[in-house]
């Protein structure tokens, strides 16, 4: 009789495990006579009915699982094999209530993974997954207390746990770091972790990797005796097909089906071999009958392998049925091949009977946060943090070293710019010329003496921009702007200073070309406007200090020469205002945001990457706990930045700072909270690291820009304005702004718009990486 007829209507017993105690072997016979129902498939430890999964789109499907049925009774050793590829990973995955099926049904442990209440995931399974999964920076037994406090152990237990998971799997020093041991000692720790709460469905995916022999019989012998009372059931994956002798019941996967689900014991007999590897060998030779042989070597081994005439008596092949097969079985046997899938009649959809409708709670739906969950997290997050002092340094050290570079790079007077001077109203060489340092007009006549003009404008230009050269001929001096990077290059007519005193006196009757040869002739660099634009204004200032000096010199009212406009005191802001000033709110908001995000989906991408998540998810925890533990962690990171970026930006380089410090630091410390979210969002919606740092970047300059930190948004063209009002940044920046140069406080609409935006951000970050949690699985 087969062990299991692939259909999961009866299943025996008989030959599952010959260790399995009489008792329980008796009592289990009795499944022999059972039809399939509901209540059968969840007394099996896992059950999975007509099983349909594929990636990829509808129209271009890569489908994995094709009406598969697997029965797993309680208490038994199930070892799923499969060439590499052959969607061994999916289907644990879907077990572990981690994928979704397309269509099918799957019972584990009585229940549909990942209903509430069933407990799956949760602590009722343990879970081993093909890499480390494991964290670095933990020691052995921290990573024991980590798994044992998530599945809700008390510490006592765990340590006694550990003590004896550490002395059987002959593990290293519990003290040592995880990520200082070998690949063979990590995977055995990940093996106990898989363990350590005694869970009641044990998966392993392919645990004896890099393990040497005689540990891989122990790790066996092992999972014999905990499956002995039949508590515990074990699913594992593994290249090895020998070792599987110790299994109870073989699933040998391929096309998306099972070839064969039987004891080693029975599948020996019927295919009449010496060892499992030879009725592999068989049933790969089977499938190979009949079809176009590829290879002569393939050829040569279908020849000489001898097939029993009854063997294999189940599986069916449909002509229609043909697909490309490649793989390998074990490390000794592989085959490649445009094969036949096989098709077990007994595959074709079961008539289900009704099955029982629990209704469950708005509680139980929305699975809150546990504390017992909770904890351990935030443990996690904390000591992994202070054992990477280098990347501690680095997250809290480096926002204030881009304060430091803002403030001392940015906002600075522009000083020594190169200027060219041919001076034709002096018969003189020298560049800082004589004039007249007294009074220049006649006491008796009234007439000015404007003599020397020219030495007396450059004077005052000298006192605001050092760096003249002196040249003897415009041509000279435009010829040589390139080499002194000439700001501008300025001419003095002759007569200028003539032409300047008949200009003041005798306007009316002034001819064109005496008004021409009273103005500077320049020639300016235009292609950096803001150097420019500070350069005319020092060019203009100079000549104003010219005329005020002249009205001090002849006692007159210092003010009669000045422009006609008295400028008082400023409603707002500096007397001299300063680019960095303007900045500053800005470039703190975007440095504490962009920051947060690249941490928050840095995390979380490893944590993916790593395996530890798909680990952490499985056990029970979810993603909203995940994230909410990663919150708590960086917003005391976050607090400590903008701490440090405040003392840098107010103490150090004291940029204005007129509003109330506890508003500032708390909008700062939202727009760092909206950085997260923004986080979690990038890492939930980018499944490789890639894409998420092209997300991140991508974002980073269009907020920049239109979110005013750097150009007001007042310039700008209508629409991007109204995209720019509605960004996390824009009105933050205002209302920071307006609360360190203008001293308002949250009861002016520019400052709580801020917060409000930016509070209204955090909860849409927040809901759509729920979302994509939730729907994005499978
Ligand atoms: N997230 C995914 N998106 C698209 N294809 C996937 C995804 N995960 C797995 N696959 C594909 O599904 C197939 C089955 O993968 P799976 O990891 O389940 O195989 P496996 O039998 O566990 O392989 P191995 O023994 O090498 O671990 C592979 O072709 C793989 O490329």
């Amino acid at each position: 009789m087969p062990a299991y007829d692939n259909h999961g209507a009866t299943i025996s017993m008989e030959d599952v495990r010959p260790a399995i105690p009489v008792g329980l072997a008796a009592k289990r016979r009795e499944f022999q006579t059972q039809v399939s129902s509901v209540t059968f498939r969840r007394e099996q430890a896992v059950c999975v009915r007509n099983a349909f999964k594929r990636y990829g789109t509808k129209s271009n499907p890569n489908v994995i699982l094709d009406g598969l049925n697997m029965t797993v009774p309680k208490g038994a050793i199930y070892g799923l094999l499969g060439a590499s590829g052959c969607g061994k990973t999916t289907l644990l995955s879907c077990i572990v209530g981690r994928r979704r099926l397309n269509s099918g049904d799957i019972w584990v442990l009585g229940g549909r993974p990942g209903s509430p209440g069933s407990g799956v995931p949760g602590p009722r399974i343990g879970y081993m997954p093909q890499e480390i999964a494991l964290f670095g920076e933990f020691s052995i037994r921290e990573t024991f207390l980590y798994f044992g406090m998530i599945a809700g152990m008390p510490t006592e237990e765990i340590v006694k746990n550990a003590k004896f998971l550490e002395t059987f799997l002959e593990l290293p020093d519990p003290q040592r770091y995880v990520k200082f041991l070998s690949g063979g000692q990590q995977r055995r720790v990940s093996f106990a972790a898989a363990l350590i709460h005694k869970p009641e469905l044990l998966i392993l995916d392919e645990p004896t990797v890099g393990v040497d022999p005689v540990l891989r019989q122990n790790i066996w012998d092992y999972l014999v005796e905990i499956t002995k009372g039949g508590r515990t059931t074990v699913i594992i994956t593994t290249h090895y097909i020998d070792e599987t002798k110790q299994a109870n019941v073989i699933g040998l996967m391929r096309g998306g089906r099972f070839l064969a689900e039987q004891s080693p014991t029975e599948l020996i007999r019927r295919y009449q071999a010496e060892t499992l590897e030879d009725v592999f060998l068989k049933l790969a030779v089977i499938q190979n009958r009949g079809k176009r042989r590829r290879s002569s070597i393939l050829a040569d081994i279908v020849d000489k392998v001898e097939i029993p005439a009854t063997a294999n008596p189940a599986p069916a092949i449909e002509e229609s049925e043909v697909g490309e097969i490649s793989g390998e079985f074990g490390d000794n046997v592989s085959m490649s091949s445009k094969g036949r899938v096989v098709v077990t009649p007994d595959c074709a959809p079961v008539e289900m009977p009704p099955e029982e409708i629990r209704h469950y709670s708005l509680y139980e739906k929305i699975k809150p946060m546990k504390w017992i969950h909770m904890k351990p997290l935030i443990w996690r997050n904390g000591l992994q943090l202070l054992r990477n002092y280098g990347l501690l340094a680095f997250i809290i050290g480096l926002p204030m070293l881009q304060m430091i570079l803002f403030c001392v790079a940015i906002g600075r007077y522009p000083s020594d710019l190169p200027i060219a001077v041919v001076n034709n109203d002096v018969n003189s060489t020298e560049l800082l010329c004589d004039f007249n340092q007294g009074c220049a007009q006649n006491p008796d006549t009234w007439e000015w003496d404007m003599s020397n003009f020219s030495c007396r404008y450059l004077h005052y230009l000298h006192q605001r921009q050092s760096n003249l050269y002196y040249y003897r001929t415009t041509e000279e001096a435009l010829a040589n702007a390139k080499d002194i990077k000439a700001w501008v290059v300025m001419t003095f007519p002759t007569n200028f200073s003539e032409s300047i005193r008949q200009r003041m006196v005798d306007s009316r009757d002034i001819l064109n070309s005496t008004v021409d040869s009273s103005a500077i002739h320049m020639h300016m660099d235009n292609v950096n406007k803001q150097v420019k634009w500070m350069l005319k204004k020092d060019l203009a200032e100079a000549f104003l200090d010219v005329l005020t000096n002249m009205s001090v010199a002849c006692d007159l009212p210092e003010r009669v020469f000045t422009l006609p406009a008295n400028i008082h005191d400023p409603i707002y802001g500096l007397k001299m205002p300063n680019m960095t000033d303007f900045a500053a709110p800005g470039v703190i908001l975007t440095v504490i945001y962009f920051l947060a995000v690249a941490l928050t989906s840095g995390a979380l991408l490893s944590e993916r990457n790593e395996g530890t998540l798909e680990r952490s998810l499985v056990s029970g925890i979810t993603g909203v706990e995940i994230l909410f533990a990663l919150l708590v962690v960086e917003l005391v990171v976050m607090l400590l930045q903008t701490i440090g970026v405040m003392i840098i930006a107010f103490v150090v380089f004291d940029l204005s700072q007129n509003g109330p410090i506890g508003w500032v630091v708390f909008l700062t410390f939202l727009a760092g909270i909206c950085g997260m979210t923004f986080g979690f969002v990038v890492a939930t919606l980018c499944d490789t690291d890639k894409t998420a740092t092209y997300m991140a970047l991508g974002s980073f300059l269009p907020m920049t820009l239109l979110s005013g930190v750097i150009w007001p948004i007042e310039g700008m063209h209508d629409i991007l304005k109204a995209i720019s009002i509605v960004l996390p940044l824009t009105k933050s920046t205002e209302g920071l702004r307006s609360m360190l140069q203008k001293g308002w406080s949250i009861d002016r609409p520019s400052v709580y718009w801020g917060f409000v935006i930016t509070t209204a951000w955090i909860f849409l970050h927040l809901t759509a990486s729920i979302c994509l949690l939730k729907f994005k699985k499978g």
